[in-house]
């Protein structure tokens, strides 16, 4: 992709997009239920109607079935619908953070009411970026159970100058190594119904993108990551918040790392001798 020498990016239309709502409704079935669980090698293969099913599993929940002719080059749906038209070519999810009011459970009729909370410019340390947050509040046979801010990030092109690298991951006190792996990143990419190229197709990754190789979902590191914190502490959190910090790629042997901090858990995904990908905050 030719990278512009400069963007123009009309911030004010952009914003225009602030308060545009969406709705979609789903069902927690079984077979969405078992096949998250085989993906992450969790325990309790068959969960059932009326069992409580993972944090985050809501990610692949009641997505949009755009059709394959409205798709984006980069496998998002095109832009300027629901999403703002931000000229900025690579998309990232940046981060999130989450309330949880109660568990969802399989069976459940759920409803996701999504918001455009924010639109914001700002320079980076790679460039441009434009943030957009959306929030989502997901409700449960009528209840609210889940409420959530996301975080995209647009950036410009790759110019090749990704700056100073940032500093080696600690250790953490409790530490689970991953191995991502391409059958990983393609059920995710699967179960979440979501096309983003730079999760499946190398070429599209490293030529167009620019990234050395496949990156992993965001998404699904911080779903690891509230996997591991609801493991150690045998109870899922009620707050969970995540910020991506630099990409994480499939060809990189990678861990979780958590240890106490004042309020529950921190968390982070690093790959061996890397910085951190991923940063989370678990509380309960
Ligand atoms: C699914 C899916 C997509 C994905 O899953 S993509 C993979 C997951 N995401 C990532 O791997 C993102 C990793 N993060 C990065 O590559 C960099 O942090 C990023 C976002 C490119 C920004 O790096 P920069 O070095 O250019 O930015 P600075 O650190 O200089 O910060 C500039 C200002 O931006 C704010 N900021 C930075 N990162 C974040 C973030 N993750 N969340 C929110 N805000 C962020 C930072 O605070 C600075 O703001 P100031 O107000 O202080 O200027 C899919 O698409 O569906």
């Amino acid at each position: 992709m030719a990278a512009p020498d400069s963007v123009a990016i009309d911030i004010d239309h952009l914003k225009a997009w602030i308060g545009r709502e969406d709705t979609a409704t789903d069902v927690i079935g079984e077979d969405l239920a078992r096949k998250y669980h085989a993906m992450f090698d969790m325990p309790n293969a068959s969960p059932r109607h009326g069992e409580a099913v993972p944090r985050l599993i809501h990610f692949c929940l009641a997505q949009a079935a755009i059709p394959t002719s409205g798709l984006g080059v980069d496998g998002h749906p095109t832009r300027g619908g629901f999403l703002p038209p931000v000229p900025l070519p690579r998309r990232m999810w940046a981060g999130g953070a989450l309330t949880f009011h109660g568990d969802l459970k399989v069976g459940d009729a759920v409803k996701r009411i999504s918001r455009i909370a924010d639109v914001t410019l700002k320079e980076g340390r790679t460039g441009p970026l434009c943030f957009v947050t959306v929030a989502h509040r997901v409700e449960a046979n009528g209840a609210l159970l889940i409420e959530e801010r996301q975080d995209i990030v647009y950036r410009a092109a790759d110019t090749g100058g990704a700056g100073k690298a940032p500093p080696p991951a600690e250790s953490g006190s409790f530490v689970k190594p991953m191995a991502a792996g391409t059958p990983l990143l393609f059920r995710y990419s699967a179960l979440t119904f979501n096309a983003h190229r730079i999760h499946y197709d190398r070429p599209y990754a490293t030529e167009v993108e620019g990234y050395p190789a496949l990156v992993v979902q965001g998404p699904m590191q911080a779903a690891l990551l509230c996997n591991y914190a609801t493991e150690l502490r045998g109870v899922p959190p009620v707050h969970f918040s995540f910020r991506g910090l630099s990409p994480l790629f499939d060809t990189d042997a990678f861990a979780l790392h958590a240890k106490a901090d004042k309020d529950g858990l921190a968390l982070w995904t690093a790959r061996d001798g890397g910085p951190v990908s991923m940063a989370a905050e678990a509380s309960w």
